[in-house]
């Protein structure tokens, strides 16, 4: 990796930015033998994962991936960075919104306050997403229908049970990192097909939070980094493209470089602050205007030990009602030396959390798990936030989600269409593990085998 070399003056591909998706996208194409520069505005790679290896690995972004997450276990193979199952053995709780507290295993209480609705409802959505072909959503007969609704004004009006809609709204923050207000329900169902079932997206043991990764969810990127080698500048950021018949002329702030193709891998609300000349089509503008950042921050909490899990919890936790924290896990590292506790919160619950000054925030996520785990669990002996909203170059996590009504009046040509000479990869261009880092890898795959059959000089 070079940050100070000058810029080449051209290059036959160019990829804009050095997350999961650029990089898989350069990695393809260094494979394939065609030489390509990768530039990135931060001044490391990962994007959305960043592992801080304090005195124990933490990582504040990405983190889990799922059996079925072909694309990042093979790159993980590949790059040799193995993998240990989530800890969950042991009684998860639920707080529920009246401060009660519960202890189950598996799923969910069962014969809990709204939970055989829920199920149904669960049922119903993994029914209805069946129906959505993932390489071609806009082809859905119902697009219009369900891409008319939002999933809360779609709860309110299907789901009978008050506290089923409580189970369903945390489910969308938890797994959107938004309100439901915020996004249709054919972007729901979509996302649900993208990933295989609604369980998929919840659930732990063969789902998509099995298995977390003993350096870190970055580890796998560093890797195709140090491979990719001088291919990749950090710190430049990418300000503008100008396209003729023949190539583009890419303007960073580090100097321009032309280049016959161009791979952008940025989040939506990333490519929209990028100047096009001459100007996208107004489709794909407005699918990426239209696009917004979900609202997530994780806390991890270290302890000594993980002391919860000798008095037989597995550190999972459910939280509904007025608190801030909406879930927590158990991340300690897979030998247990130290007990770590990831708090995340979402959505309005993040809003108003994040305008405390930080010793209110700390305090209030302290008192929430000492609720939950007992007084051992208010004397940590470190604590760290990330609040994506807040990060300068991801501005939100996990995913960017499109607006209600954006699938039907600009999906079809706005998605992922390439523009002439420049491709779209990411992972909110993703067909399977949209939102993922699974689907940014096969993102960027699929964009670099774009450009391949385009007959690039190598
Ligand atoms: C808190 C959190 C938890 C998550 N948990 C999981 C999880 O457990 N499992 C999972 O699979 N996924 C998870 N995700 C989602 C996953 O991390 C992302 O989907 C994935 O990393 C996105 O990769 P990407 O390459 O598409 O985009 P990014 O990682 O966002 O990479 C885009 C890059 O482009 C750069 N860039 C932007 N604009 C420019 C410009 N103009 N010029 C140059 N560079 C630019 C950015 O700095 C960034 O590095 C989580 C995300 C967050 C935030």
């Amino acid at each position: 990796m070079d940050t100070y070399q000058p810029m080449p003056s051209h290059v036959p591909v160019v990829v804009v930015g050095a997350g999961y998706a650029g990089l898989s996208a350069a990695l393809e194409l260094t494979d394939a033998g065609t030489p390509c520069l990768v530039v990135e505005s931060a001044d490391r790679v990962g994007g959305r994962t960043l592992t801080e290896q304090r005195d124990v690995v933490i990582d504040h972004g990405g983190q889990w991936v799922g059996r079925t997450q072909h694309h990042l276990l093979a790159l993980a193979e590949r790059f040799s960075c193995p993998t240990f199952h989530t800890y969950e053995t042991g009684w998860h709780l639920e707080r529920w919104s009246d401060g009660s507290l519960a202890r189950y295993t598996g799923a969910a209480p069962e014969a809990a306050a709204g939970i055989a609705e829920y199920w149904e409802v669960a049922g119903r959505l993994d029914e209805l997403a069946a129906t959505i072909d993932i390489d071609d959503p806009t082809s859905s007969p119902h697009l219009e229908e369900w891409d008319s609704v939002t999933v809360r004004s779609w709860f309110d009006r299907t789901v009978v049970s008050p506290d089923a809609r409580r189970r369903l709204d945390l489910a969308v923050q938890g797994v959107w990192s938004t309100e439901a207000r915020d996004i249709s329900v054919f972007h729901l169902l979509f996302y649900i097909a993208s990933a295989g079932s609604f369980e998929q997206l919840m659930e732990t043991d063969g789902c998509a939070q099995e298995r977390r990764f003993h350096r870190g969810a970055q580890s796998p990127a560093l890797a195709v980094a140090e491979q990719l080698g001088d291919a990749v500048r950090t710190s430049v950021t990418v300000l503008a493209m100008e396209q003729d018949d023949n190539g583009v002329d890419v303007h960073t702030d580090a100097g321009d470089v032309r280049a016959q193709w161009v791979i952008v891998a940025t989040p939506p609300p990333a490519t929209a602050r990028i100047r096009f000349r001459p100007p996208l089509p107004v489709d794909r503008a407005r699918w990426l205007q239209r696009s917004t950042m979900g609202d997530v921050a994780k806390v991890h909490v270290v302890y000594e030990a993980p002391f919860w899990r000798a008095e037989g919890l597995s550190g999972v936790a459910t939280l509904y009602g007025e608190g801030s924290v909406g879930v927590v896990f158990d991340n300690s590292p897979d030998d247990a030396s130290v007990g770590v506790l990831v708090a995340f919160i979402y959505g309005d619950r993040l809003r108003s959390w994040s305008a405390s000054d930080q010793e209110a925030r700390r305090q209030h996520v302290l008192e929430t798990l000492t609720r939950l785990y007992g007084e051992r669990a208010g004397a940590p002996r470190d604590y760290v936030e990330k609040n994506w909203p807040e990060d300068a170059y991801a501005r939100g996590g996990y995913t960017a989600n499109p607006a209600p009504g954006a699938w039907f009046e600009h999906g079809a040509r706005g998605w992922r269409t390439p523009v002439g000479r420049i491709h779209w990869a990411g992972s909110e261009t993703a067909s399977r593990w949209y939102g993922y880092i699974d689907g940014a890898i096969s993102s960027g795959q699929r964009a670099a085998h774009e450009v391949l059959d385009q007959e690039v000089p190598s």
